[in-house]
């Protein structure tokens, strides 16, 4: 579905990543996982055309991605950042506007909207104005925007760390169900080890910018690891 090889990723003479090699396939949910600064959010971003490497190439559903990606290619994808980025609108007009852009019908994106607020147990706040919204109400609409226009790859970055230990446990467990249904295919960033470990099917471990180990999460935590990713992971099982 998507995959980056050999990227490399340079601003202001500082490294930041470093022959990255990335895959994804259908269905399956990636989770990128580091200490602050290891790189996961510029990985995030390369992979989700938000920034351009400096070297190395990416490729979307089979075809070479160029430097600049056409407005098709855009459009299957969505990303939830750390803060929902809503617009200040009622709530069923924040998770409609990608369907009006895309020329859905009025009435497909009435069902879709419902549905995803559905999904998301957000329905009730449909007619309220999306700056009137707790954090935890604000992310569970973003996930639902996210998600009505039924993304080809999601980009989630950390989309919970704004959120307390409660409403972070509650969302994790509803956008865990969604996944089963849906399995639509993610790149999840998370520096809490739960999180992958609750939605991911694979791990990758950066540190440094560059990836220092890849596997299942229970694996990556149970098997021996290597110096540095020792470290990593010791505060997750400590
Ligand atoms: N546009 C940029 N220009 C210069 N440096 C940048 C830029 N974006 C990121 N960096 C640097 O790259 C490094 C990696 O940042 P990044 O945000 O990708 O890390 P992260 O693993 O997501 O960290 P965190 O967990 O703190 O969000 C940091 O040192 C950051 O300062």
């Amino acid at each position: 579905m998507l995959e980056a090889q050999e990227i490399t990723w340079k601003q202001d003479h500082k490294t930041i990543l470093q022959s990255i090699n990335f895959h994804l396939l259908p269905g399956e949910c990636v989770g990128l996982i580091g200490p602050n600064g290891s790189g996961k959010s510029s990985l995030l971003k390369i992979l989700a055309f938000l920034e351009t490497p400096t070297s190395g190439l990416l490729f979307f559903q089979g075809q070479s991605v160029p430097k600049n990606v056409p407005l098709a290619i855009r459009r299957k994808i969505a990303i939830v950042f750390q803060e929902s980025l809503l617009l200040n609108t009622r709530v069923f007009d924040n998770v409609a506007v990608g369907l009006k852009i895309r020329g859905v019908s009025k009435e497909t994106i009435k069902q879709r909207v419902d549905y995803w607020l559905e999904q998301f147990g957000v329905i009730h706040l449909s007619k309220q104005l999306a700056r009137s919204l707790s954090g935890g109400e604000a992310q569970r609409v973003s996930l639902a925007r996210a998600f009505a226009i039924e993304p080809d790859v999601l980009f989630l970055d950390e989309p919970f760390s704004a959120l307390d230990a409660p409403t972070k446990e509650a969302l994790r467990v509803d956008l865990a169900k969604v996944f089963k249904t849906t399995q639509t295919t993610t790149v999840l960033v998370s520096h809490d080890f739960k999180d992958i470990a609750h939605l991911a099917n694979r791990a990758m471990i950066l540190l440094n910018g560059q990836v220092a180990a890849e596997g299942a999460p229970t694996e990556l935590l149970q098997n021996p690891q290597q110096g540095d990713v020792t470290r990593f992971l010791a505060h997750f099982t400590s």
